[in-house]
C-alpha cells in the first residue's frame, strides 16, 4: 500500500527534476546561442567598421544607427529627407549598430559608383537575402515570392543566377518589335480610347476628377490583356478587387516593414532559437506580426492577389487555345514543360509584372499630367505638336510617335521621369568585399545606396522657387535607398533643376543609364523600358487630341506612400484635375 502511494510522488519529482533539467539546458543553449550571435555580429561590425572608416557619415547620422529613428521621423518627406542627409557628398554611410552587421548602408552620389555595382561589378552586387539583419527582404519577398524583383543573380545566388537569366529569357520574348506595332500597340489605342471616352462624358466633366486613377485602370487594363490575355473594363468604372487588394497589401506591407526594422534587428540578436532565429523567423517575430494589424491587412489581401493569380494561372492552362497564346502568361506555362518551373513559381512571376507594369507608367502618366495640367504652356505646345504631326484617325506606331516625330512629347516624357522618377529609391547588396571608383572600400553585406552628385549651390536655391509643396506627407520609407529622385535634381548636371523644362532635352540624345537611372542599368535594366514610354505617348497622345486638363486649385501635391512614387493630394492618394473638351 505504502509502495503504491509513493509510486506517483516518484513520478512528479522526476518530471519536476526532468523539467528543470532541461529549462538550464535551455537557459545554457539559449545563453550560448546569443553569445555567440552578439561576438559573431560584434566582429563583423568592427571590420565593416574598418573597412568603412574613410567614407564620411551622412548628415546628422553621427551615431549608430541613429539614421533609422531620423528616417522614421521623415516618413511624411521620405525622398526630401534622403538628399539632405548626403547633400554635397559624393559618397556617405549610415552607420549600423556596434553588435550587427545588418545596418551599414553606403550611399554613392557618382555616376561612375552607380556604373560599377550596377553593370561592372555585377555579380557582386544583387538583391538582399531576407534575414534578421536584413528585415526589409523578409516583407519584401513575402510579398513579390520568388519573382523576377526578389531572384538574386551572381554571387548572391545559389544557382549562378540561372533563375533570373531563365526568367529574364522569357519575360524578353513579348518586348520584340512585331509584338510592339501589334499587340501591344492594339491594346493600348484601345485601353486610351476607353480612358478618353469615359473622360469625355458631360457627367465626369462637371466635377474635378482623379486622373490618377484613369491611369492606373489604363495600365492594369492593359497588362491584364497584353499579359494574360484577359479582358477587364477598371477604366470604364468596373471594379477590379485585385487592382485594389493590389494598392491595398503595397501600402500595409511597408508600413510594416519599416516599423518592423529595430524589431527584427533585436530579436534576430537577442532572443533565442524558437523564438527568434538569423534567417528572421521565429515565434517572436510570428507574435509581432500577427498582432499588427497592419500585419494582417497585409496577409489578408495577398490572400485576394494569390486567389486571382490562381484562378488566372487555371484558365489559361484550360483554354482550348493555349498552345498558340502569346501572352506572356502563355509563356511561361508553355516553357513549363521543360524548364520545370512550378506553378507557384509562375504565379509569383504573374505578381511581379503587374507590378512592374502597371504602376511604373500609372505613375509616369500620373505626373506628367500633373505638369501638363498646370502649365498651359506646355499643354499648348503639346496640342499644337499633335495637331501637327498626329491628328485623329492616324495610326499610332513606333515610328509615328518617335523623338524625331513628337520632340516635344517625348522630352515631356523624359522630364518628367527626371523629376519624378516612378522608382525613387532602390538598392543591393553586397555579397563580397569590394572597391569603388575613387578607392572607396567597401565590405561584404553592407547595402549599397545611391546619392547624386550634388553640389551645395543651386539646389537650395532652386528649391526656394519652387511652386512643389512637400507638406502634408505621410509617405513612410524603407531602409535601403538608391536615389534615382535625388539624381534627377542634381543642379550640375539639370540647372534650374527644380523646373519642369521639357526643351532641355531637345535635341535628344539618350543619357547613359548610369546617369540617368530611372530605368536602373546594366544587365537587370528594366525590360518594359521601351514598352513604358510606348504606352505612355499612346495614352498621352489620344487624350491631347480630343480633350484639355486644368489642375484643381488648391492642392498641395506631393509624393505618396508606395515603393513606387503616386501622386498625393493633401492626405489622399489622388490627382485631381478639370477635363474640358477641346
Ligand atoms: C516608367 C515606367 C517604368 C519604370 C520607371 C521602371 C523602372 C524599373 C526599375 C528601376 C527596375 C529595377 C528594379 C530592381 O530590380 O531593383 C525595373 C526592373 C524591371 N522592370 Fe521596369 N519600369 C517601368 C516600366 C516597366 C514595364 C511597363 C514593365 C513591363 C512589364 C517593366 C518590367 C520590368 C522587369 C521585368 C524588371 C526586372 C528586370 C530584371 O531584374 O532583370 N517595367 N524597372
Amino acid at each position: 500500500m505504502e509502495e503504491t502511494r509513493s509510486q506517483p510522488r516518484l513520478a512528479d519529482a522526476l518530471s519536476k527534476q526532468l523539467l528543470l533539467k532541461g529549462l538550464l539546458a535551455y537557459s545554457a543553449f539559449g545563453a550560448c546561442q546569443v553569445l555567440y550571435r552578439l561576438l559573431r555580429g560584434w566582429r563583423e561590425s568592427l571590420r565593416m567598421r574598418d573597412m568603412l572608416a574613410d567614407i564620411p557619415a551622412s548628415k546628422g547620422n553621427e551615431a549608430p544607427m541613429s539614421w533609422v529613428k531620423e528616417m522614421r521621423k521623415n516618413f511624411h518627406r521620405a525622398n526630401d529627407w534622403r538628399y539632405e542627409i548626403c547633400e554635397g557628398m559624393p559618397i556617405c554611410k549610415n552607420v549600423g549598430f556596434r553588435w550587427n552587421p545588418g545596418g551599414f548602408q553606403v550611399i554613392c552620389g557618382e555616376p561612375d559608383m552607380v556604373r560599377h555595382f550596377l553593370k561592372d561589378a555585377f555579380d557582386t552586387y544583387t538583391k538582399g537575402v531576407p534575414s534578421g539583419e536584413n528585415p526589409f527582404f523578409i516583407y519584401f519577398q513575402e510579398f513579390l515570392g520568388d519573382g523576377i524583383f526578389t531572384v538574386r543573380h551572381g554571387l548572391g545566388s545559389d544557382d549562378d543566377g540561372k533563375a533570373w537569366t531563365q526568367m529574364r529569357k522569357i519575360s524578353a520574348q513579348i518586348f520584340n518589335r512585331k509584338n510592339f506595332n501589334s499587340l501591344m500597340q492594339d491594346v493600348f489605342v484601345e485601353k486610351a480610347e476607353s480612358l478618353r471616352s469615359f473622360l469625355s462624358r458631360p457627367e465626369v466633366q462637371k466635377e474635378p476628377v482623379d486622373l490618377q486613377m484613369g491611369f492606373f485602370n489604363f495600365t492594369m487594363d492593359s497588362i491584364m490583356k497584353i499579359f494574360f490575355g484577359e479582358d477587364s473594363s477598371t477604366v470604364m468604372g468596373k471594379q477590379n478587387r485585385y487592382g485594389e487588394a493590389f494598392d491595398n497589401a503595397q501600402g500595409a506591407m511597408r508600413q510594416h516593414m519599416v516599423k518592423s526594422i529595430s524589431f527584427n534587428l533585436i530579436a534576430s540578436t537577442f532572443l533565442p532559437w524558437p523564438f527568434s532565429s538569423p534567417s528572421g523567423g521565429g515565434l517572436a517575430r510570428m507574435l509581432w506580426d500577427a498582432t499588427s494589424p497592419t500585419y494582417r491587412e497585409f496577409t489578408s489581401e495577398l490572400a485576394v492577389i494569390h486567389d486571382e493569380a490562381d484562378r488566372l494561372v487555371k484558365e489559361c492552362l484550360a483554354d482550348p487555345k493555349f498552345e498558340t497564346r502569346r501572352d506572356l502568361l502563355a509563356l511561361f506555362l508553355q516553357a513549363q514543360k521543360e524548364i520545370k518551373f512550378t506553378t507557384q513559381f509562375v504565379k509569383d512571376m504573374v505578381l511581379n509584372l503587374i507590378i512592374a507594369g502597371r504602376d511604373t507608367t500609372a505613375c509616369l502618366l500620373s505626373w506628367m499630367f500633373y505638369e501638363i495640367s498646370r502649365d498651359p504652356e506646355v499643354q499648348k505646345r503639346l496640342h499644337d505638336e499633335i495637331d501637327r504631326k498626329s491628328p485623329a484617325g492616324t495610326s499610332m506606331d513606333l515610328k509615328s510617335l518617335s523623338h524625331n516625330e513628337l520632340p516635344y512629347l517625348h522630352a515631356v516624357i523624359y522630364e518628367t521621369l527626371r523629376l519624378w522618377p516612378p522608382v525613387p529609391v532602390d538598392s543591393k547588396v553586397a555579397f563580397a568585399d569590394d572597391v569603388l571608383p575613387g578607392g572607396w572600400k567597401v565590405p561584404r553585406g553592407t547595402t549599397l545606396v545611391f546619392c547624386p552628385l550634388v553640389e551645395d549651390v543651386g539646389w537650395k536655391e532652386a528649391r526656394s522657387h519652387t511652386t512643389f509643396k512637400a507638406s502634408a506627407c505621410c509617405g513612410c520609407d524603407i531602409d535601403f535607398a538608391v536615389l534615382w529622385y535625388n539624381m534627377g535634381r542634381d543642379p550640375v548636371r539639370y540647372p534650374d533643376p527644380l523646373a519642369f523644362k521639357p526643351e532641355r532635352w531637345i535635341p535628344f540624345t539618350a543619357p547613359p543609364h548610369h546617369e540617368f537611372p530611372v530605368f536602373q542599368a546594366g544587365p537587370r535594366i528594366c525590360l518594359g523600358m521601351d514598352m513604358a514610354i510606348f504606352e505612355a505617348k499612346i495614352a498621352a497622345v489620344e487624350l491631347l487630341r480630343h480633350l484639355r486638363f486644368e489642375l484643381k486649385a488648391g492642392q498641395s501635391i506631393t509624393y505618396g506612400t508606395k515603393i513606387t512614387m503616386n501622386v498625393k493630394s493633401g492626405d489622399k492618394e489622388e490627382l485631381l484635375v478639370w477635363v474640358k473638351k477641346r
